[in-house]
């Protein structure tokens, strides 16, 4: 499963002697699983924005990810070919890099990372970039460049930081710590590392406290410090027994092992080792059973037992070429010189050494260089070949001026890194205030603008709402003047308002010594009108009355209707002659009623007593004798007009 390994591990761990790569392959598996949880807890917890980035199927593949993760990327690559929505995509791309990280195959997962983030920005999806970044600087330190890593994780653990969500920090957290580690700078991973300890605590993340503590005790184990490596394995070795979580477990039995070693508690050590070993070889961890049989071989190899020593190196040789674990083979092949040396075969020795040298190809395999020259510099001086030897710590010092050349570089890559990522958030907090500031002022505006329309709309309403309650009002007062001065039927004035202007007019024409000649009317036999053709034939009889009556005398005679079918009409300026032959006009025209109201088999006649103002007698006087002369022409046979006196 192990096809590659950590170069930039090996340059630290050989410049100290230490064989960090046990524990390297264990922090990525133990990574490969934080992703997965983190990943995992993105889904489910609503705190971490933008979570709907995820395809549902990803709570799955993250939980699988952890034991399979080639099963999980065959899986992932077979949906990414049917997904179409780019946060899908994108957040495929995000589960591929961290199962290639897990594999242990970075430059896959460097590819897949970047092709999730070439998919999204950091503005539309700041969480599901992030994500991306970070599983980004897992591959980049995988790749040997952690200075390059270093950057996006400490972007993501800032963004993190300040929107709250956990579980990438936790994950940021866990991924800059080893960033650290890489780049030797082991107080920072120690403080980050802690810091994600404390961050688990609070049992918002799935990351547990068990899981920092197996960190912390790496860090502590890279240095030389196994007295306090030891309490931190010890409780993630309890978090991963309780668990039941077999590769950490493992992992960490390996950790205790080699702790309990370093302190010189030898059976403890071994014991655990061994423990170590079968639980690897029982979840099928071949390559962590190896690192157990390397250290083991070590400690054999110090106590002299040189033929055990050699037994398991050779088992670990094999497994490290099966895996194509160049690192771990020339680890091997070192011990096995050693005890080639120590048996003096310095022929065998020697070859040992050139497999190795031809195994550390390239610029990671520095330190690697370093130590086999110096390994065969003292074989070949202890061959009295001194010659060779000198050569050999010449090309050492080369060596060695570059491997520090180029651990300065990359010192000052990661101060660089660190100063641009702080200044960068600078401006970034600069930015969002002033963000914030305009944000306040826009809404601010836009609060007033509201306000002033709202005003101006109630306004308006108010003004349309009085204007109706006007109109309203003008109408019914109106249309009351109209019903207590016009009779509703035909049209003509109403008694109150005949009478009225009647003596109005009658005072004018005493004042003005004027004519003014009165009449009054009614139709005959009307109750025989109604009984015989019903009451509405009555009332079209009353209606078509009163239009004719508006129709044949002038704007300034007055005309109304006293009673049911009784009307009085008066004629200012007018005398009795003028009168009688507008009256009898009328009463002509009367006859053709019937005809206008289709009822041509109605008789319809008038009655009318006609009197004129003739001396001051009063509108009482003049009515009476009015009414006189109507009650004569009804006598006398009806259909006629009586002139009074
Ligand atoms: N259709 C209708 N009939 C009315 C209205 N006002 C009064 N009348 C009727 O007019 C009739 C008047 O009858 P009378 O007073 O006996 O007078 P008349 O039948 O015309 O007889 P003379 O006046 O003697 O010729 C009554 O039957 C009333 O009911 C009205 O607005 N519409």
């Amino acid at each position: 499963m192990y096809v590659w390994f950590r170069l930039s591990i090996s340059t630290q761990c050989r410049l100290r002697g230490f064989n960090m790569s046990k524990y390297k392959m264990m922090t990525r598996w133990l990574t490969a699983g934080l992703v997965c949880i983190s990943l995992f807890k993105g889904v489910v917890f609503a705190d971490e924005s933008t979570l709907n980035a995820w395809p549902p199927s990803a709570q799955r593949f993250l939980k699988d990810i952890r034991d399979e993760p080639q099963d999980v990327i065959n899986a992932v690559q077979a949906e990414l070919l049917q997904e179409q929505r780019t946060t899908y995509r994108a957040a495929y791309y995000a589960i591929l890099s961290r199962a290639y990280s897990a594999l242990v195959l970075p430059h896959k997962g460097l590819d897949r990372a970047d092709k999730g983030l070439a998919l999204v920005t950091e503005s539309l999806h700041p969480w599901l970039y992030h994500n991306l970044a970070v599983a980004k600087a897992e591959a980049l330190d995988n790749s040997g460049k952690p200075g390059e890593g270093k950057m996006l994780a400490l972007s993501a653990r800032n963004w993190a930081e300040e929107h709250n969500a956990k579980e990438l920090l936790s994950y940021a957290m866990s991924v800059d710590g080893y960033l650290s580690l890489t780049l030797s700078a082991t107080d920072d991973a120690l403080a980050t590392f802690q810091q994600g300890y404390t961050l688990s605590q609070s049992n918002d993340t799935l990351l547990q406290p068990g899981d920092f503590a197996s960190m912390i005790a790496l860090v502590y184990e890279y240095r030389h410090e196994p007295e306090l490596a030891l309490p931190y394995f010890q409780e993630a070795y309890d978090y991963y027994q309780a668990n039941d979580i077999k590769l950490e477990l493992a992992n960490t039995i390996f950790g205790l092992g080699k702790a309990n070693l370093d302190l010189g508690n030898r059976d403890t050590g071994l014991a655990q080792l061994k423990r170590s070993a079968e639980l690897a070889l029982e979840i099928g961890d071949l390559q962590g059973a190896a690192y157990s049989y390397q250290v083991m071989a070590q400690q054999l190899i110090d106590e002299g037992k040189l033929s055990s020593a050699e037994a398991f190196l050779t088992d670990a040789l094999t497994i490290f070429e099966d895996a194509d674990n160049r690192f771990m083979q020339i680890n091997v092949l070192l011990s096995l010189n050693a005890i080639a040396s120590q048996q003096s075969q310095f022929a065998y020795s020697l070859t040992l050494l050139d497999e190795a040298q031809a195994l550390a190809e390239g610029e990671a395999f520095l330190p690697s260089k370093i130590a086999i020259n110096e390994r065969k510099a003292q074989l070949f001086a202890t061959m009295d070949e001194f010659e060779k030897a000198y050569q050999l710590m010449l090309i050492n010092t080369a060596l060695k001026n570059r491997l520090n050349q180029e651990q300065n570089s990359q010192r000052l890559l990661e101060l660089k890194t660190r100063f641009e990522v702080e200044q960068q958030e600078a401006q970034n907090a600069l930015l969002r205030e002033q963000n914030l500031r305009q944000q306040a002022l826009l809404l601010n505006e836009q609060k007033l603008q509201r306000y002033i329309f709202a005003v101006v709309v109630l306004l308006l309403i108010i003004c349309l709402l009085l204007a109706f309650l006007y109109i309203g009002g003008k109408r019914h007062q109106e249309r009351l003047e109209r019903l207590a001065n016009e009779d509703e039927l035909t049209g003509l004035m109403t008694r109150r308002k005949v009478l009225a202007q009647f003596e109005h007019h009658l005072q004018l024409a005493q004042r003005h010594d004027t004519p003014l000649t009165l009449a009054l009317l009614d139709l005959d036999y009307f109750k025989k009108i109604n009984d015989e053709h019903g009451h509405q034939t009555g009332d079209a009889v009353l209606k078509a009355f009163g239009e004719l009556a508006r129709n044949t005398f002038r704007r300034t005679d007055m005309l109304g209707r006293i009673g049911g079918e009784e009307f009085l009409f008066f004629f200012p300026h007018t005398d009795l002659s003028e009168a009688q032959t507008l009256l009898k006009r009328f009463s002509v025209a009367c006859r053709d009623i019937p005809f206008t109201i289709d009822k041509p088999e109605l008789n319809v006649s008038v009655s009318a007593g006609v009197t004129m103002l003739s001396d001051n007698q009063s509108a009482k006087v003049l009515m009476a004798q009015a009414d006189e002369a109507l009650y004569q022409a009804k006598s006398e046979g009806r259909d006629r007009l009586v002139c009074a006196p």
